[in-house]
């Protein structure tokens, strides 16, 4: 198996950059459900943007490169042990190249393994099988969609659905719930795997496996392959939509799968995957270790157009998201039909307020800051500094290494390169904003920050500081790591190298940088609204369907 290492690393670069071309479809399809003029719309046309992106430059789809899982079929008799030892080689390589993030924490110290190898990272699964290949298949799944799994053990009360029983239509219950509590925080829209039964590991384990199925397949039981149908026909009624910020699509596959249970247990799991579905596998010479087949479809020549949408250059896509429903010029710049009247109606908050596009260069004034409202772009140059969980815990009790008077902090964890010019960004999109709840208020005022960027939304504190101090929240579009990494034109500085590289703290010079306001210092938040709105409409989903 001279050349299996190769082959793993192949694989893992593929995964990483080149989203296969059964995923590619379900995102075209939801951008043809989804009105392009709106906020979802749009950002549906930054992602299909960024996956060209990432592809063509060979670099990661999205910064956070996941959990890396592999699931290996071998014929009797192949060495394991060897092959652990290749796929570490493997993802070492892929590391050092800036194909991977290094995302190996110490739970207890938090310290970066910085090459992905660790205590229980990566997740490698051996079985045996009857063919003389060896089947390897990778997932990249992501912090922020993982963190969104939820496992129910039923019978259950679910908020607005009611009881959830031990029957069909109890799981129809669970999965739809699902989909409601990840809001727009996984990356929607997503895919979801479900595992109905097990313990509660092996039903988890069975809901990510279900990932690895193909997102046009049918399931070959006939009640579950109605599931499914049932699934996605309705999630999208809930009004999420795209990062959720409301719209139509929100779900884009839909795989479950069963095992048995104890008498005892009954456990509905379900992994969420944001839209970065990252999967991919290959057929191997059990001799040789060379590629002989790649499982899933290649991206390459598969079209993430739904037709007719012109690609816009990159600030212009997002600017376009917030002016929806303005005039018509505007909507012209991003390729998108006339549907204005009924953007502006759908546009709740921007609508009342009117959005319009501002472009803000870093340290910003209180005054540029109030101004701003929710659904306004703004298009931002200067000075940001990234900063996520290790540094915000940090900034309580210490002081920062930096003026922050006016500053913008993004809420990212990059993937960096180092070269004899000093660091490079390879993959920059935000990161799930909510983990910084208890600590972002009382950051901003300490050291007088006035907007932070990330995705996702945060929660009553922030907004409340916002409103207090006269900050803003600026939505990104997660996953969008190519696409972001375009608009920062140089690294300054970087501060807190012992806390890894996604959790330093790096000065970044950025020019363009487009992000929406979703939450204002007049006390709005799209996301409050979002999801209320969309638990208004998981009521309607209460009475039972399965019977
Ligand atoms: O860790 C990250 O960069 C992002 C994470 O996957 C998230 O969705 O929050
Ligand atoms: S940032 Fe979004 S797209 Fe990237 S891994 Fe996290 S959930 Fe997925």
């Amino acid at each position: 198996m001279q050349q299996f290492e190769d082959s793993i690393y192949n694989l893992i670069v593929e995964t990483s950059t080149n989203l296969p071309g059964d995923v590619r479809r379900a995102v075209a399809k939801g951008r043809a459900l989804e009105d392009k003029a709106t906020r979802s719309g749009l950002a549906l046309t930054t992602i299909a943007q960024n996956i060209g992106m990432a592809e063509q430059q060979i670099s990661p789809i999205c910064q956070d490169t996941g959990m890396l899982t592999f699931i290996i079929h071998t014929p009797v008799g192949i060495n394991q042990i060897e092959m652990k030892k290749d796929i570490y080689n493997a993802i070492v390589r892929a590391t050092k190249n800036g194909k991977l993030r290094p995302n190996s924490v110490d739970s207890l110290t938090g310290e970066n393994s910085g090459d992905n190898l660790g205590e229980g990272t990566p997740v490698i699964h051996f079985e045996q099988w009857e063919e003389d290949s060896v089947d390897v298949r990778l997932i990249l799944k992501g912090g922020g969609c993982e963190n969104k799994n939820i496992q129910y053990s039923l019978p259950a009360e679910l908020e607005g659905l009611g009881k959830a029983g031990r029957d069909l239509d109890g799981i129809r219950k669970c999965i739809l719930h699902s989909v409601y509590q990840a809001q727009g925080q996984g990356c929607s829209a997503g895919f979801i795997g479900v595992g109905i039964g097990g313990d509660r590991t092996t039903g988890y384990e069975l809901a990510k496996k279900q990932l690895f199925r193909k997102v046009e397949d049918v399931n070959p039981i006939e009640d579950l392959q109605k599931m499914e149908d049932y699934i996605m026909e309705n999630a999208n009624k809930l009004g999420i939509g795209t990062m959720g910020f409301g719209g139509e699509v929100t779900l884009l596959g839909c795989k479950v799968g069963v095992i048995n249970r104890l008498p005892a247990s009954f456990f509905v799991s379900v992994a969420y995957n944001c839209w970065a579905f990252r999967r991919q596998g290959v057929l191997v010479d059990a001799a040789t270790g060379s590629i002989k087949e790649w499982l899933y479809e290649s991206g390459t020549g598969v079209s993430v157009d739904e037709g007719s949408v012109q690609q816009p250059e990159p600030a212009v896509v997002i600017a376009a998201a917030g002016n929806a429903g303005v005039t018509t010029e505007d909507a012209s710049i991003a390729g998108a039909p006339a549907e204005i009247a009924t953007a502006a109606a759908r546009t709740d908050t921007a609508a009342a307020g009117g959005s319009r596009e501002v472009r803000l260069t870093a340290p910003i004034s209180e005054e540029d800051i109030r101004s701003l409202r929710v659904g306004d772009v703004v298009i931002l140059s200067g000075e940001m500094h990234t900063g996520r969980d290790a540094l915000h815990k940090y900034l309580m009790d210490h002081e920062a290494p930096v003026d922050l008077n006016g500053a913008v902090i993004y809420h990212c964890g990059p993937v960096m390169m180092k070269d004899e010019e000093g660091w490079h960004v390879k993959a920059a999109g935000p990161t799930t904003s909510i983990r910084e709840e208890p600590y972002q208020g009382d950051i901003m005022k300490k050291f007088g920050i006035r907007a932070v960027i990330g995705k996702g939304g945060m929660g009553p504190k922030t907004l409340a500081a916002l409103q207090e101090h006269g900050g803003v929240y600026l939505n990104a579009i997660g996953g969008a790591a190519q696409y972001y990494a375009e608009c920062i034109k140089k690294v300054n500085a970087v501060d807190f190298m012992e806390f890894g590289i996604p959790e330093a703290m790096w000065h970044l010079d950025v020019d363009g940088f487009a992000a929406i306001v979703t939450m204002d210092a007049h006390g709005n938040s799209l996301h409050a609204d979002v999801e209320k709105d969309s638990a208004a409409k998981l009521i309607q989903f209460r009475e039972p369907v399965f019977k």
